[in-house]
């Protein structure tokens, strides 16, 4: 039960007469990392809303790192959790030096509100920064990076606390191609770190699992098509249910293209 760092029971989440997601049996041990892939409007960010302490379930329970929701102090449990999402994106000041973005995360807060920071602090930022192939922008301001840029020193901002568990929500999305490849290559260093947190990422793209990961879960319309370990679940049958289309599924070393027949 403790290497639970994620625990969904008969999960469900509606919003008045709309079911978000249905029936979610899903649990996330310590050294695993997960897919979460599905089309738009699947449920994937409700359900990583829910891993990240920031929903709570209409049904079922939620243990997130042994807290249940509804019943924990989420303020306490959020700085425990990494999470980088377009959502927090929008948050960040653009005049924030980027430094400060990834500093600030030890007090879950976006927008410096503290004069002066541990050197530890601001060192473990740069060494952050430095791994995300960023520490050439600590100085810059947010809001004049690119979106590959933004996405790298988000994910830098989610590691900042040592999370016991890092949520990525479509890290790649809006990145050109060298920008996806790069960032794919970085979460799969991550991934194969094994001191490195249990990780979920939602994605709509198979190309973009990163080398590493170990498990998928396959959404559509709010409920499971498939879990599992990885290559079990990602076939060519289970994603062309998840995405209603007859889908040609190739594998080139340890990466995953698709594409319709
Ligand atoms: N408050 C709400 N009330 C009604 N419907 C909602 C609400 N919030 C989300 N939804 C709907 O629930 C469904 C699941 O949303 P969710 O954001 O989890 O999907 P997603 O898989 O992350 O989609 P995308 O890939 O487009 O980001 C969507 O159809 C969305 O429109």
């Amino acid at each position: 039960m403790d290497d639970l760092v994620i625990r969904m029971d008969g999960v469900g989440v509606r919003r008045g007469e709309t079911t978000l997601v249905a029936d979610v049996n899903w649990s996330v041990e310590l050294d695993e990392r997960w897919v979460v892939l599905g089309p738009n409007g699947a449920g994937k960010t409700t359900l990583l809303k829910m891993a990240g302490a920031e929903m709570h379930p209409s049904e079922g329970t939620v243990d997130v790192l042994s807290e249940r929701m509804g019943r924990t102090n989420v303020f306490e449990l959020r700085p425990r959790i990494g999470l980088c999402s377009a959502a927090l994106a929008a948050r960040v000041p653009g005049e924030e030096p980027v430094r400060d973005v990834v500093v600030s995360a030890g007090w879950s807060v976006v927008g410096r509100w503290r004069e002066q920071y541990d050197e530890m602090d601001t060192d473990r930022a740069a060494e952050l920064l430095d791994l995300l192939g960023v520490a050439h922008l600590a100085d810059r301001a947010f809001g004049t990076l690119s979106e590959g840029e933004r996405k790298r020193a988000l994910i830098a901002r989610a590691l900042m606390t040592d999370p016991e568990l890092l949520l990525l929500d479509e890290p790649a999305a809006g990145l050109d191609l060298g920008g996806r490849e790069d960032l794919v290559a970085r979460l799969s260093a991550l991934a194969m770190d094994p001191d490195a947190p249990a990780s979920v990422l939602v994605t709509h793209h198979v190309e973009e699992i990163p080398p590493g990961f170990t498990h998928a879960l396959l959404l559509r319309d709010g409920a499971v098509v498939a879990q599992g370990l990885l290559g079990d679940v990602i076939t060519e049958d289970n994603l062309s249910k998840t995405f209603d289309q007859d889908l040609e599924l190739t594998r080139s070393g340890d990466r995953y293209f698709a594409r319709r027949r």
